[in-house]
Parts: C-alpha cells; sequence; structure tokens
C-alpha cells in the first residue's frame, strides 16, 4: 500500500465555517475508509489579526509549526502552502480566489462561488492560465449520500427524472438587529439566494444536469418571484422555475422548482416529526427519491418506487466530532456527537485532484458553477438586485 500523499492546507479566514472545515482536517481519514491522501493544516491566515490566526489554529488542533498570519497577502507567500481553502463572505470570494491564484496557490472557494459569472468566468481562466487546481467547495456535492443518488439516477430506476422539488430555507422569521448581518448586508452580497438557493439550485442541477452525458447538457429556461427584505434591498424569498430539455434520446422536458427564504424554514419541524417531510424530492415515472432537511447536510434519504419498493437510508458524517453545534453561524443544526461535519469529503477530492493532477472538482466542474452563477445572476437581474460596484466588480483590486 503507498503512503498517503499529505495535502498542506491553507485557511484564508477563521470565522464560523473555517472552524469548522478546520476540525474536519483534523479528523483521521481513515474513519471515512480514505487510505490515499491525509491532511495538514499548515498555515492560516486573519484579515483581523495574528493573534486570532493563532486562536483558530488552536481551535482546529493544527500541528505546532502551523502558521499563523495576520494578513492574507501574506499567507499565499507562505512556500509550504499547497492549496488553500477560502472562508470569507460571498462578496470577497473573488478578489481572495484571484490572490491565491495570482500567488500561484490552488484553491477550494466557498459556496456560493462568486457574486456572479464574469467574476466566476474570470477565474477560471486564471486557474487554466496558472495550471491551478480551482474548486467550488459545494460541499454537499461530494457526500457519499449525494454520489449514492446520482447512481439511482443514473441507473434508471426513477425513469428518466422528468421533476425535482427543492427546498432550503433558513429560520429568520424574527428579523435581524442590524442591516449589517451577512445574510444582509448588501456589501457582503447578502440575501438568501447567493446563501441558501444555491443548494436548491445544487439539488436541480445534480439530479437533471450532472447526471447527463457533457454533450447532452442543456442550459435550461429559467423564470423566477422574489421578494425583498426591505430593509436592505436583498432578496428575502426567491423561487425558481427551471425548464431543462432532455437528451434526445429520452425527449420532452423536465421541471423544477428551487425555492428558498430567509424566514420560512420548516427543517426542525420536519426534523421532530420523524419520519417529516422531505424538502428535496426527484421523481420520475417509476418513483422518486426523497431527501429529507437540512439540504446542506442531509443525513436521511428515502427512495419510494410504483413496484412498493420503500428503502429508507441513514447516512451518518464519519467522525469523531464534537457534537456541539457545527459552526457559530446562522442557528444551524448541531452535528450530533460522534459525527464530523463532512466538509473533509470535498477536501479529500481536492486532494484527490491535486494527486492526480485534475484541475477542477470531480462533483463539480467550472462550466457548472459557472452556468449556476448565470442563473442566479438572471433571477438577481429580473429582480432589479445589484451589489456595490466593489462588489460586483471583476477587475482585482490589486493587480489594478
Ligand atoms: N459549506 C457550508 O455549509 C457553509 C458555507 N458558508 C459559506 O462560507 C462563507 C463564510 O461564511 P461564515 O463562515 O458563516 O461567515 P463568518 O462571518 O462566520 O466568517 C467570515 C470570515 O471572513 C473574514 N472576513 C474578511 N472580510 C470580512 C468582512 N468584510 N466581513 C466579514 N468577514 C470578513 C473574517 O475572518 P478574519 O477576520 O479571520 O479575516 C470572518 O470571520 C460564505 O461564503 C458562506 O456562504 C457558511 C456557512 C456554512
Ligand atoms: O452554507 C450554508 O449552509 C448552512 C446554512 O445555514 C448557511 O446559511 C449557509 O451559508
Amino acid at each position: 500500500m503507498p503512503e498517503p500523499k499529505t495535502i498542506r492546507w491553507g485557511i484564508l479566514a477563521t470565522g464560523g465555517i473555517a472552524k469548522a472545515f478546520g476540525r474536519d482536517l483534523s479528523i483521521d481519514p481513515s474513519t471515512r475508509s480514505v487510505s490515499d491522501i491525509r491532511h495538514e493544516l499548515v498555515a492560516a491566515a486573519s484579515s483581523t489579526s495574528k493573534s486570532k490566526a493563532e486562536d483558530f489554529l488552536r481551535h482546529c488542533d493544527a500541528p505546532t509549526h502551523a502558521k499563523a498570519y495576520g494578513s492574507y497577502a501574506d499567507l499565499v507567500q507562505d512556500p509550504d502552502v499547497e492549496v488553500i481553502y477560502i472562508a470569507t463572505p460571498h462578496s470577497h470570494h473573488y478578489q481572495n480566489a484571484m490572490l491565491c491564484l495570482s500567488a500561484g496557490k490552488n484553491v477550494l472557494c466557498e459556496k456560493a462561488f462568486t457574486v456572479n459569472a464574469k467574476q466566476a468566468r474570470k477565474l477560471a481562466e486564471k486557474a487554466r492560465e496558472k495550471n491551478l487546481l480551482l474548486m467550488e467547495g459545494l460541499w454537499t456535492r461530494y457526500f457519499p449520500l449525494s454520489l449514492s443518488i446520482r447512481e439511482v439516477i443514473e441507473s434508471g430506476r426513477l425513469g428518466p427524472v422528468e421533476r425535482v422539488l427543492a427546498e432550503h430555507s433558513l429560520p429568520y422569521a424574527g428579523g435581524f438587529e442590524s442591516d449589517n448581518h451577512i445574510m444582509v448586508n448588501p456589501a457582503l452580497a447578502g440575501g438568501i439566494l447567493l446563501d441558501g438557493g444555491i443548494y436548491s439550485l445544487t439539488w436541480v442541477f445534480q439530479a437533471l444536469y450532472s447526471p447527463q452525458p457533457s454533450s447532452s447538457r442543456q442550459r435550461p429556461i429559467v423564470k423566477s418571484a422574489v421578494a425583498k427584505y426591505n430593509r436592505t434591498g436583498v432578496d428575502a424569498m426567491t423561487t425558481i422555475l427551471l425548464e431543462f430539455p432532455r437528451s434526445e434520446e429520452q425527449g420532452g422536458v423536465a421541471h423544477a422548482v428551487a425555492s428558498t427564504s430567509l424566514g420560512l424554514s420548516n427543517d426542525a419541524v420536519a426534523q421532530k416529526a420523524g419520519a417529516g417531510v422531505p424538502n428535496i424530492r426527484i421523481q420520475g415515472q417509476y418513483g422518486e427519491i426523497q431527501v429529507f432537511p437540512p439540504a446542506y447536510r442531509p443525513t436521511r434519504t428515502r427512495l419510494v418506487l410504483k413496484d412498493g419498493t420503500i428503502d429508507d437510508k441513514e447516512w451518518p458524517q464519519p467522525g469523531p466530532g464534537e457534537g456541539s453545534g457545527w459552526y457559530n453561524g446562522y442557528g444551524s443544526t448541531p452535528n450530533p456527537e460522534g459525527q464530523g461535519h463532512g466538509l473533509f469529503w470535498e477536501a479529500d477530492d481536492a486532494g484527490r485532484a491535486l494527486l492526480e493532477g485534475r484541475k477542477e472538482g470531480s462533483q463539480l466542474g467550472l462550466e457548472e458553477s459557472v452556468l449556476i452563477m448565470e442563473i442566479m445572476d438572471q433571477v438577481r437581474a429580473e429582480a432589479g438586485i445589484t451589489y456595490p460596484d466593489e462588489v460586483e466588480t471583476a477587475d482585482f483590486a490589486i493587480e489594478t
């Protein structure tokens, strides 16, 4: 058995999801039957202070030789860092990813990949020019649960998929004390579409787009309805209708509804109700797959077929995890005791890409990330939602 390749990570930013990712890196890969790679957190940077980066490294159980930086620009110059995970707000992904790529670093960037498609295309060009890995960190795509669902779809057990209903919302019915909150601040590219709608679109795309051979994949027709958050004008509830032309062999079209809201989440109710209510339904003539909430980190699926099959599956994330709240943001569900967060699956895919010389994510390539950004651009344009120029720009601040 060859020695596992050690992937040397740098983490850019020290907020909620960065902490969850950093801790996941420290989980022994053998707990998820991974033996070809292992992860090491060798550096972290905070734009606030070096001491914040030091606290972060301690929180993540990083090795004592891991370096703490008080600026992102210093992190990207560290020769020991092989790949950087970007965990800043959406508004900053483009500039941060450009900084990393320009300095010759491979990049795994949190969702939503960028603020608009133009930025995503420019990042893809830069990564190609520099021959570097560039991957959107859409973690759910890399879960064994998602891989298994795509296998069921490709096996034809449902028949050609005709409809997908995908819902992901957050429980902010009470509103926000401050207009600067990351979820509603236009300067941080707030709004539910880029934060939560991306998951609804992910489920639609991984059911109707990615399973198609690349030669048959076609852009969907898109219509949308948006309700705004009055105080800042970002989107508070968004519903997207998509019509996908199916392959020539399958014929016809497939429909999808991708919905998302800042305040209408029924995830907790569905979870308490035991069998509960699925928030993702992938339907064909022979039956459907149901995925239970939360859509970003589901652990339960049900396959229901017209021949009488009912197949319930649990997909706990391998651990050990601390069970004490999986990150500090948004009042989300804690990961249960003994489970990891599940961000290690995308980290493994990035690591494997470095091992194989692959330059994109295996489950979400750049063409698809750009297309999804284009759809979100269209939805925002139809609703008249724009972010400040410095957030929408595709000029790289440091180059200019
Ligand atoms: N995959 C998932 O499940 C999740 C993904 N996310 C995504 O991760 C990203 C970050 O979200 P999250 O960790 O919750 O956010 P947080 O607010 O918790 O952390 C963001 C971090 O970014 C850095 N930062 C740099 N500039 C700014 C700025 N102007 N305002 C605020 N923060 C800044 C800060 O770190 P520092 O001071 O160290 O520089 C801050 O701690 C978003 O893109 C979000 O969509 C979020 C939650 C879950
Ligand atoms: O990516 C995310 O997943 C969980 C949500 O609660 C959070 O808002 C979002 O950023």
